[in-house]
């Protein structure tokens, strides 16, 4: 392994030699230049804000962005449309140069909240407002790994004067070679959190799912997903470096996911793909049917028996895949889904699981994909427009960017756009030593409220259990 100095020597002098490279005069648009980090990245390393990460550890997969080159923000139901057209825009004049054949591209953050409705002022205020509604995010410094190789991404707008551009770009490497040069974070032996209180608590809870039971047997709503914040507070500060670690360490399987803009971190580990489209390769994740885990083998086995078995669970399951069925039959072809849902299994809880995929059709692209899928009846309901209607009179919080969407977009080598985005669960803001987790049950005829906010509980561990070690 290099020593620091030796790798801050290295990567400046890699930057002498290949600057010249860029079309600094260029009037508009944006250039790029991708070099080799001599390192594997497992851990996207603390730069500061703003910033985001998201780190797959099964599939061995990192993206870390911190700066801003640009932003683009939207609102409202054309949010998406909105920042199809920047995203369009920004790859026609993008300027992107890899010397030393990494293989790598810049990429930039997509994001979106819940609702495409800003909050509404009737509902408490939630820190999540410091995020906007839907956001496009290109970073100055982008990092990258895959198959165990790792890069870097500078990213400036243009035009831009080569001596300032050079300064600018040293600093971020030297800021790099510190922050990968601080030693890991000691693992800490868990310490206790004091809850703070859920909205709604459980009474409020318990008549919020008889009341949609009750639309439920009228026949408005199939199904609505009903969610619950629970405030937590550390005996110390949580440090994100060890909250992160300590996800990616509890929960391999998912996509964990940090972004920081001003004083909050937002963090999810979850394991719902809402989209991925590689050319035209189009993968989703349906998950919906929830179990709990158990330590003894065979208690296990009984529950996720118990999982496969359920016609609760099934029927929850059922609805999510066939909302994305109908959505891939519309925008793909070669549709494929699974005969049965398999079962997916995490360190907290078991979800019944199908991934589906097909071919998209030349005439449509990611955009329209997402602004579909989105929000499945995994975390909204169905009907969809009746879900949503009856979760913005009822709910009794502000979703902010849970069970959003987020992640990341690049172009492909053709100009298409390539991206991979998550549904926020698993999700918390986290602040100082306080945390507000979110989790959300699909309540369907035949749920019952407590069992229902006992399965809140197992998906709010997922992320209080990391709390503990942070
Ligand atoms: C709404 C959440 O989970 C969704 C995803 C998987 C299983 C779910 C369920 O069984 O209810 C939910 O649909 C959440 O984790 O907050």
């Amino acid at each position: 392994m290099l020593a620091p100095l030796a790798l801050l020597d290295q990567l400046q002098a890699r930057l002498d030699e290949t600057i010249g490279l860029l079309p600094t005069a260029t009037a508009g648009g944006f250039a790029s230049l991708i070099l080799e980090l001599p390192r594997t990245l497992t851990l996207a390393p603390e730069l500061g804000h703003p910033g985001f990460s998201f780190t797959h550890g099964q599939q061995g997969e990192l993206r870390a962005g911190c700066g801003m080159a640009a932003q683009w923000t939207a609102q409202g139901p054309g949010r998406l449309e909105t920042l199809r057209a920047r995203a369009q825009t920004l790859i026609r004049h993008w300027h992107q140069y890899d010397p030393d054949e990494t293989g790598f591209a810049g990429f930039a953050l997509l994001g979106f909240a819940a609702s495409p409705s800003p909050a509404r002022s009737a509902r408490p205020p939630q820190a999540g407002a410091e995020l906007p509604n839907a956001l496009l995010w290109l970073p100055e410094l982008g990092l990258c790994t895959r198959a165990g190789q790792s890069a870097l991404v500078l990213t400036t707008p243009l035009p831009v004067a080569p001596g300032i551009l050079r300064e600018r770009w040293r600093g971020w490497l030297a800021q790099l070679v510190t922050a990968l040069a601080a030693p890991l974070p000691e693992p800490l032996t868990p310490s206790p959190l004091t809850a703070l209180g859920s909205l709604p608590g459980l009474a409020d809870w318990q008549a919020l799912v008889q009341e949609a039971l009750a639309e439920i047997r009228r026949g408005s709503l199939e199904k609505v997903v009903l969610c619950r914040r629970l405030g937590l507070k550390g005996r110390r500060s949580f440090d994100p470096r060890r909250l992160l670690a300590a996800l990616a360490y509890l929960f391999p399987a998912c996509q964990v996911i940090s972004i920081r803009r001003h004083g909050t971190r937002f963090v999810a580990a979850t394991p719902e793909r809402l989209v991925r489209v590689v050319g035209r390769q189009v993968e989703v994740d349906a998950i919906a049917g929830t179990a709990a885990r158990s330590a003894s083998a065979a208690a296990d086995a009984a529950l996720t028996a118990a999982l496969r078995a359920s016609d609760k669970e099934r029927r929850e399951h059922a609805m999510v895949v066939e909302a994305v069925r109908a959505v891939l039959d519309d925008c793909c072809d070669e549709v494929r889904v699974p005969a049965a849902p398999g079962v997916m299994q995490l360190h907290n809880a078991q979800h019944l699981w199908s991934p589906l995929s097909g071919r998209l059709r030349e005439d449509t692209d990611l955009f329209t994909l997402a602004t579909r899928l989105h929000p499945t009846p995994a975390t909204n309901g169905k009907p969809q427009a009746a879900a949503r209607d009856w979760l913005d009179r009822v709910e009794p919080l502000e979703r902010g960017w849970y069970t959003g969407a987020a992640g990341i977009l690049e172009p492909d080598p053709s100009g298409r756009l390539n991206a991979d985005l998550w549904v926020l669960l698993r999700y918390a803001e986290v602040s100082g030593d306080e945390a507000r987790l979110y989790a959300g049950a699909g309540i369907v005829r035949g749920s019952d409220p407590l069992a229902e906010w006992r399965e809140t509980g197992h998906k709010l561990a997922a992320v209080a259990t990391a709390l503990q070690f942070a």
